[in-house]
């Protein structure tokens, strides 16, 4: 490993780490955290808490709204998170948590067009209210949810990893998942036992790479790795540190386990 590495904080971005000096939160970054329309199970309320205290922007996509409104409900905590703004075409967010937020502030913000979906309106959003001056690259996006559920809109927060991944750092939490994209070249990617793991996968959802990993159970060596073809799944984290050299950006996806209250 070398030093021109590109460092992959992973959940450290989540949980920093003073102790670990290159660990430690980008101070220079701003934090979004993008709620998506998936149930926010209890046992992420610890990190939501410790998110939402950290976040610069709080911000839920269309029926996203109806999630955290749940959330909230069913842990009495409905008015310790309103979130800045709830953004979309706004054909899920039901009236309730609508009506509910409005009158708390949030900012209510409908694009009617078509043609890209809610999560990106909510990068575009996100875009708008960033401190003057900075652009995507300033801001850690969090996401909460994005993968369960129906197939097509799964592959489509894939799909936008990919699309962003040179212009911004996002990270992808699921209830059982931490996903973000490594891009091409060498890289290292930090994890911490607590949290990640066992299992762990490397997606060549960017067409066929050539890879190589390291901290890996079942590591590759300079080996062609595609969606057709070979496609690392069910490895295990047996490092705190994995090495990753690609040819072409891919996913990292990781088992989850939020720390609990
Ligand atoms: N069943 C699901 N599985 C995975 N992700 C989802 C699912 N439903 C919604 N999402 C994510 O949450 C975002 C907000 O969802 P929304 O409530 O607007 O559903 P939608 O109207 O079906 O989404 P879109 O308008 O983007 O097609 C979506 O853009 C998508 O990223
Ligand atoms: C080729 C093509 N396929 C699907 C859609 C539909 N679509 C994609 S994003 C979006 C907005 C959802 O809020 C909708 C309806 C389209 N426009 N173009």
């Amino acid at each position: 490993m070398s030093t021109d590495d590109t460092l992959h904080k992973g959940s450290y971005l989540l949980y920093p780490d003073e102790r670990l000096a290159d660990t430690a939160w980008p101070k220079d970054k701003e934090l979004a955290l993008l709620i998506l329309n998936e149930s926010i199970p209890q046992q992420m309320s610890g990190l939501l808490k410790d998110i939402w205290a950290r976040a610069d922007h709080r911000i839920c996509i269309d029926g996203g709204g109806n999630r955290l409104y749940s959330f909230g409900k069913d842990s009495n905590t409905l008015d310790k998170f309103v979130p800045d703004a709830i953004v979309g075409d706004l054909d899920s967010l039901e009236d309730e948590p609508r009506l509910y937020y409005k009158q708390k502030g949030t900012v209510i913000h409908r694009y009617e067009d078509q043609d890209s979906t809610d999560f990106m309106k909510g990068l575009m959003y996100l875009d708008s209210v960033l401190r003057k001056g900075n652009g995507p690259e300033d801001c850690v996006v969090v996401v909460f949810g994005g993968l369960g559920g129906r197939l097509d809109h799964t592959l489509h927060t894939l799909k936008v990893l990919f699309r962003n991944h040179q212009l911004r750092t996002v990270v992808l939490i699921s209830e059982e998942n931490l996903t973000f994209v490594v891009p091409r070249g060498t890289n290292r990617i930090l994890t911490n036992p607590q949290v990640d793991g066992p299992s762990c996968g490397i997606l060549p959802l960017a067409g066929e790479t050539m890879l190589t990993t390291r901290g890996l159970r079942w590591n590759l060596n300079n080996q062609p790795s595609s969606f057709e073809g070979l496609m690392s799944t069910s490895n295990i984290i047996d490092n705190t540190q994995i090495f990753v050299e690609t040819s072409l950006p891919v996913a990292w996806t990781a088992q989850f386990k939020p720390k609990t209250l």
